[in-house]
């Protein structure tokens, strides 16, 4: 038996619903081996309502780490999650390039949820110009979505088909947008572009607050997908699957947060 690989080059999320911990946790729920290269630790404060405090790690320590996973060992797909800041994206980027990676889905993670500011703005120009043209699919939810695209204001289907064409233009083979619970819809939609056809998804939208992790969690099922040699439809179709079931059975850790259930799935067979 093969067992498929991929690494996450991510933030780790001390709560375990985002981050690295959402992507092995769902890696391992889709069968793939996980692996992990660690930017940032985020711990969140319980005495300043939750706020969310990043501690970076050092480039060297992320450089060994990618050096032990790309050079040592080798990926089917590699996805990548919370960077913080120009040079990290740069080194990624120099990474992917180094080892030819395959499949190389990237999260363009600029803020946490609930928050509409970006967390490292020097970051939003790296993810357009250095990560985007590297990819085999960007993800970007609604508000990543405005900042990538420049579109201002993105509350349609029609908006996000008009903000997937414009990211396309930066060089990913794939855009998918994020509409979810943002959207002016009752469903919850992504659209997936590949640069010639718009294809849309839809889910039941929940009426839930425990969405924690969700965007994360749904980046890494794509990229289970991509690990395992689905096409990119098919591998965007099977993780909405998996994160509509995630969301559907969300529940919260505290007053403050709330993750998706990534062994959710299970539940439905
Ligand atoms: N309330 C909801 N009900 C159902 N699906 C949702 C809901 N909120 C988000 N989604 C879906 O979850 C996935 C992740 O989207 P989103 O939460 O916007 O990502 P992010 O965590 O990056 O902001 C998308 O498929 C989106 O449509
Ligand atoms: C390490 C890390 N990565 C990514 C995210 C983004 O999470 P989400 O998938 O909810 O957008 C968070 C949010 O807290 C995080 O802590």
């Amino acid at each position: 038996m093969t067992i498929c690989k991929a690494l996450a080059v991510a933030g780790s999320d001390t709560s375990g619903g985002a981050g690295l911990q959402a992507d092995l946790k769902t890696f391992q729920e889709l069968g793939v081996y996980g692996m992990t290269a660690i930017t940032v630790i985020v711990a969140q404060n319980p005495n300043n309502d939750w706020s969310h405090d990043i501690y970076p790690l050092p480039l060297t320590a992320l450089e060994a780490q990618l050096e032990t996973v790309l050079g040592g060992i080798g990926v089917d797909a590699l996805k990548t999650g919370m960077l913080a800041t120009t040079e990290v994206i740069s080194l990624v980027a120099k990474k992917i390039d180094q080892y030819a990676v395959k499949n190389v889905v990237i999260d363009p993670v600029m803020a946490c949820k609930g928050t509409d500011e970006v967390l490292h703005p020097e970051c939003t120009v790296g993810i357009r110009e250095i990560l985007a043209p590297r990819a085999t699919i960007i993800t970007p939810n609604v508000f990543e979505a405005t900042q990538l695209s420049g579109i201002r204001s993105i509350r349609t289907v029609e908006d996000m088909k008009a903000a997937a064409a414009a990211i396309h233009k930066l060089g990913p083979k794939n855009v998918l947008i994020k509409g979810g619970a943002k959207l002016d819809t009752d469903e919850a939609i992504d659209i997936l572009y590949d640069g010639q056809e718009f294809t849309v998804l839809r889910s039941p939208k929940f009426n839930t607050t425990y969405t924690h992790g969700a965007g994360c969690t749904y980046g890494a099922a794509i990229t289970a997908g991509l690990a395992k040699g689905l096409p990119v439809p098919a591998a965007v179709k099977q993780a909405k699957e998996f994160i509509t079931a995630a969301i559907q059975a969300g529940f919260p850790l505290n007053s403050y947060v709330g993750p998706t259930y990534h062994a959710a799935h299970r539940l439905n067979k």
